[in-house]
This record gives C-alpha cells, sequence and structure tokens, in this order.
C-alpha cells in the first residue's frame, strides 16, 4: 500500500489516496501505522476519496483509530495532495467531511502548494454540539472540576468538540497528566479537545493542545479556530488572530458578516512511502 506522510504545523498524518487504495479497516490501520516506533509514525491516518458531493472527501482517523468529524491540518494537507500530486489542477477545491462540505483556496509557487485558506464553517456554541452537563447555556467560562481543580472553560464546535481553557503559563503545564482527564471526563460522553491558552495580547494568543485520540500534537487546525472564537467571545483579542503553537503559527479570522472562521496556514510533504503489510487491513 502506497501511502505519502505529510505535515501541517508538525500535525502529521498518513495520508493514502483512496482512488487507487483500498483500506477494509481504516480504523485499525490509524492505530498501526500510527505508532511512532512499529508503525510508520504519525498522528493518524487520512483516506483522500472521490465524493459525490464535493472535488474530495476526507476521511480521517485519529492515532488510536477514533474517527475525527473535521481535521484543520490535515484538509490543508489534502488540499495540497490533490493539486501537487495531479489529482486536479484548480486553486479552488472543494472537500467533503463528516462536518460538511469545506472550501478551500490554494496559494501555488512553482507548481507546488505553499499556503491553503480554509473556510471553516460556522462554529458552533450550543452544548448539544458539545456534550457537557452545563445542558441548555452557551459554554462560556463555565466551572468545570478536573484533577481536584476548578477551571473554567468555553465550549466551541468545528464540526468536533473543543473547550478552550484560558492559563498564565502553559509552557510549564503537566499535559501528559491534566490532557487525558479533560479528554476523558464524564462531561464529555464523545471526549473533547482542549485547547490550553495564553493570551499575549488582542491580535496574538499562543496555544498547546491535548487531542481526542491522539495526545498533545504540535499544532490542531480546528482548536486554533476553536480558540479564535472562544477569544473573541470572551472579549480577549479582535477577530483576526495569530495563533503561535508548538509547530508554528496559524492565521484565524472570525468573519462575523459571514458567521464563519477561516483558517490559513502551510502544508507540506515530508516523503511517499509503501506500507508492506503481511495483510493489507
Ligand atoms: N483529534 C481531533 C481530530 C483532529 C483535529 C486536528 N488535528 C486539527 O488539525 O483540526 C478530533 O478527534 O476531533
Amino acid at each position: 500500500m502506497k501511502f505519502t506522510k505529510m505535515q501541517g504545523l508538525g500535525n502529521d498524518y498518513v495520508y493514502i489516496n483512496g482512488f487507487i487504495e483500498k483500506i477494509g479497516n481504516p480504523a485499525e490501520l490509524a492505530v498501526k501505522i500510527s505508532d511512532r516506533h512499529f508503525g510508520i509514525g504519525s498522528d493518524g491516518l487520512i483516506l483522500i476519496n472521490p465524493s459525490s458531493v464535493a472535488d474530495f472527501e476526507m476521511e480521517m482517523y485519529n492515532a488510536d483509530g477514533s474517527r475525527g468529524e473535521m481535521c484543520g491540518n490535515g484538509i490543508r494537507c489534502v488540499a495540497k495532495y490533490v493539486y501537487d500530486y495531479g489529482l486536479i489542477d484548480k486553486t479552488q477545491i472543494s472537500v467533503e467531511t463528516l462536518s460538511g462540505i469545506k472550501y478551500l483556496v490554494l496559494t501555488v509557487e512553482n507548481q507546488k502548494v505553499v499556503q491553503v485558506r480554509v473556510d471553516m464553517g460556522k462554529p458552533e456554541l450550543k452544548p448539544d454540539r458539545i456534550p457537557i452537563l452545563a445542558e441548555g447555556e452557551t459554554v462560556i467560562n463555565v466551572p468545570i472540576e478536573v484533577d481536584g481543580r476548578e477551571y473554567k472553560m468555553t465550549g466551541v464546535s468545528m464540526g468536533n468538540p473543543h473547550v478552550v481553557i484560558y492559563m498564565d503559563d502553559i509552557q510549564h503545564l503537566d499535559i501528559e497528566r491534566i490532557g487525558p482527564k479533560f479528554e476523558n471526563h464524564e462531561c464529555f460522553p464523545n471526549r473533547i479537545n482542549t485547547e490550553f491558552v495564553k493570551v499575549l495580547d488582542r491580535n496574538t494568543v499562543e496555544m498547546r493542545v491535548w487531542e481526542r485520540g491522539s495526545g498533545e500534537t504540535l499544532a490542531c487546525g480546528t482548536g486554533a479556530c476553536a480558540v479564535a472564537v472562544a477569544c473573541v467571545l470572551g472579549g480577549l483579542t479582535e477577530e483576526k488572530i495569530t495563533v503561535r503553537l508548538l509547530g508554528g503559527d496559524l492565521f484565524i479570522e472570525w468573519d462575523w458578516e459571514k458567521d464563519t472562521v477561516y483558517m490559513t496556514g502551510p502544508a507540506e510533504v515530508v516523503f511517499d512511502g509503501e506500507w508492506k503489510e503481511e495483510k493489507d487491513v
């Protein structure tokens, strides 16, 4: 089975061309190939498939085999893959995801995609998209007790669920301890992606993320969008911000007139390879 390893700000996935390769059990394959010692090593698996409603379909799995409704860094790499590998020659494309069709604008230099701007869609603030105990109220600075300590969380769904936690110091955060306790908290029956954020000024924040199904990643596109929405709702930043992640910067804009969030960032190929499995799953 041929694959391409790609990364968006260090959030790395194995990409498979679903027009050519047929994967019997993608969830099982995601677990196998994501292992950084016994597999290829990645934050998960992304299949690029035909679609009857868009140019392509993105089918995304976390490293634990769970399906993600959307993946911001992943969809930018999908755009780079389909253009650079000749599946399409347009610089405006559409990609079907579990959280609807996304529209992307590709920046090309020397016949290669170097940057992608994604219309990430409308942020959902209603608890029914973020299953939490505080049903019925918009989830802004709602208290939650985790590991014996109270935090204030703001819930935002970008098709996948996020909670944003503000902190004065994220550098020394014991994310390996606290991350899983948020991820698996009883408040979140579908588990949760958690962003830990320090606001630097009205146009800049820094964040770390513990991702549902993958643990700490170097970047999270949907998470950066959720953070921007939370910060604007909390009156902490302007609608256009730079989100500084461990893997680099994303540029996020919440367009209030259109009520949609735009994310702009890079996408890169790491290498092409072949996965030799006794029996392809
Ligand atoms: N772990 C996420 C999916 C990947 C999101 C992230 N890698 C991104 O770039 O948006 C979830 O289970 O909802």
